[in-house]
């Protein structure tokens, strides 16, 4: 396969400045952490590396190097379509290099080849409650794949070494990347259409194949590509990816490192939002303006009153970033061009107009311009996928490109096992010179 051949140099490459950085520079100060920092979700500690993609806060994300709109640019396109092939995704992330549509194409027959779904999957997902929420049969059905592991049977049978490691990771990879979709499309149908299935179809990139199997007519298939290559993957810090890589670092394989991940997406802070902010949206509609699109004062009170009643406002702030997220703006540009006269497209643009000078008031909010999760429900509810409930699964198929090429890496490179050092309270009290409280003093 030229992504395997291509990657196999590249890890030899990236092996070499690892080794170097590590035995002659290891010791180099990178970083100093504080007491903020350690009791605050350790925000800002420079503590993990990867090479697959960046987030700088006031520009957002580039994969290798690359902004969204020359990620966009540059991809081979699937022939017929506007947007690029996910699979091209896959190899940029991986290698670091644009992909030719040869290397595309290949890579897309050899994960046609894999997506096959065990049947022991579906019996599971039909033995779980129908109203089971679609995150917990997601996570489930990838865990329950983990008897598929290449890597786990390697390791299992004493193969295991630091030098070939990656390769039975890459395989675990490709066949997951190659399955998560046809995972996804059959709880959508089992649970939300009355149990018909519509198989995949092998003359069909990922993508498109999976636009097919939810059963979604173009430009769907675009929608399909666009929201995977954007959800690909936000640096290494984010709850989906860094539990990956944490549980990754105990050499568990790619299906118990992803179901772990996907249980964090599944958290509203983090790619629940992206459900909750049409679930808001459609309560506001219900509620406020008896189904009309609100008016500016309309908006106004019910962010306000959402806010009074000790909610986040969906799709808004981010842990890292400083501005509006470009995967925001991407996604605004495709529905400018799309569906400009949507309905709740108009309030999710008058929120962008509504909700930071608001956020910004509370004077606690470090980023009161939206993210990523404020506008991909609009373009899913547009092309008729309602059930907001599953956004986050459509989340967790584009998540995997970027953190299945991180778990690659780890092996690649040898990481070690993660294991960071807890600190008491009263260590805490004592290096910021607090005197120890008198118990007298705490009684009364
Ligand atoms: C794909 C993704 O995961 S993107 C993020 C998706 N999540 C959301 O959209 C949920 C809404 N947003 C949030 O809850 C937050 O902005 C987060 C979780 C994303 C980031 O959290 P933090 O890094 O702690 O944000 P920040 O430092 O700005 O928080 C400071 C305060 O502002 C509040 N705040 C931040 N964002 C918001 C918001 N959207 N609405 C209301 N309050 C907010 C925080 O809750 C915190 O309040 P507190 O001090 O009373 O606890
Ligand atoms: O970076 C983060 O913490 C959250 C986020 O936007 C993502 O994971 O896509």
């Amino acid at each position: 396969m030229l992504l395997k051949d291509q990657l196999a140099e590249k890890i030899s490459q990236q092996r070499t400045r690892t080794t170097k950085l590590l035995k002659e520079f290891g010791d180099v100060k990178i970083d100093e952490v504080t007491i903020s920092q350690v009791v605050g979700g350790m925000r800002g500690i420079k503590s993990m590396v990867t090479d697959i993609s960046y987030l700088d806060p006031e520009e957002g994300i580039r994969f290798r190097g690359y902004t969204i709109p020359e990620v966009m640019e540059k991809l081979p396109k699937v022939p017929g379509g506007e947007m690029p092939y996910v699979e091209g995704q896959f190899y940029l992330l991986l290698t670091g290099e644009i992909p030719t549509l040869e290397e595309v194409q290949e890579l897309a027959e050899e994960l046609k080849s894999r997506r096959a779904l065990p049947e022991y999957v579906k019996d599971i997902l039909r033995a779980m409650p129908r109203d089971a929420h679609p995150m917990t049969m997601f996570t489930a059905g990838i865990v329950a794949m983990q008897r598929e592991s290449k890597f786990a049977k390697y390791y299992n049978e004493g193969h295991f070494n630091k030098n070939t490691a990656w390769e039975p990771m890459l395989e675990d990879a490709l066949d997951l990347i190659a399955k998560l979709p046809v995972l996804g499309a059959y709880i959508y149908r089992m649970k939300y259409r009355g149990d018909t299935f519509i198989p995949s179809t092998p003359d069909l990139d990922l993508g498109g194949d999976f636009a097919n199997m939810m059963g979604i007519a173009k430009p769907y298939d675009d929608v399909a590509r666009m929201y995977f290559i954007l959800h690909a993957d936000h640096e290494s810090g984010n709850v989906s990816a860094h539990t990956a890589h944490l549980v990754g670092s105990a050499l568990s394989d790619v299906y118990y490192a992803y179901s772990a991940a996907m249980a964090g997406l599944a958290g509203p802070l983090h790619g629940l939002a992206n459900q909750e902010v049409l679930k808001w949206i459609q309560e506001l509609m219900k509620t406020q303006s008896g189904g009309q699109v609100p008016t500016q004062d309309e908006l106004k009170k019910f962010v306000e009153a959402t806010l009074s009643s000790g909610q986040v406002v969906p799709g808004y702030g981010h842990a890292v970033l400083r501005k509006t997220d470009p995967r925001y703006m991407a996604q605004r540009e495709f529905a400018l061009a799309h569906l400009k006269d949507d309905p709740i497209f108009k309030v999710v643009s008058m929120l962008f107009e509504v909700v930071p000078p608001i956020l910004s008031s509370l004077g606690k909010v470090k980023n009161p311009w939206p993210n990523v999760d404020a506008q991909s429900g609009v373009i899913q509810w547009h092309y008729g996928v309602v059930e907001y409930d599953f956004y986050t699964v459509l989340f967790g198929i584009g998540r995997s490109l970027g953190v299945l090429a991180n778990l690659v890496w780890d092996r690649a490179l040898g990481y070690s096992i993660e294991r960071p050092k807890s600190v008491t309270t009263d260590m805490l009290e004592e290096w910021a010179g607090i005197p120890k409280p008198n118990h007298a003093e705490l009684v009364r």
